[in-house]
């Protein structure tokens, strides 16, 4: 966790960086549509990885799609503390908030 809050700031710190330089920021000018588009892209890619036989290749391509996801979010302004705010509620009322959650049949 310690590693995904520093690549938070990170990113953070490199939104207004030169777009020639840092990929943090050519993403940021590219734009929402661009950057979501491009964390499908890694979930597909994620996806493809589990399903062949190399760990070292979903690895990787989780690593992307967790950097991709923390670029998506700040440019929401959602923060992994948010994520994590509702992940620790789900485990305080776990199998409430996904019947709670599921659209009516
Ligand atoms: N963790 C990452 C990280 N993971 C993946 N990537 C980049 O994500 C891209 C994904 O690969 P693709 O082949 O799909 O992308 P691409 O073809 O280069 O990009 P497009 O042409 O599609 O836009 C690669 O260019 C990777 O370098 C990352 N780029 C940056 N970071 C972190 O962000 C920090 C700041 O980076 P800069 O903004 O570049 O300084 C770095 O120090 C790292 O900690």
């Amino acid at each position: 966790m310690e590693t995904l809050a520093r690549l938070e700031k990170r990113i953070q710190d490199r939104r207004g960086a030169d777009p020639a330089t840092s990929y943090v920021a050519k993403l940021f000018r590219a734009g929402r549509p661009k950057i979501a588009q491009k964390l499908g892209e890694e979930a597909v890619e994620t996806v493809i990885a589990a399903l062949g036989s190399d760990p070292d290749a979903l690895t990787g391509e989780a690593a992307d799609l967790m950097f991709h996801l923390i670029v998506l979010l700040s440019d929401c302004g959602v923060s992994l503390a948010d994520v994590c705010a509702e992940l620790d509620r789900r485990e305080g009322v776990s199998g409430i908030v996904e019947k709670s959650s599921r659209p009516k049949e």
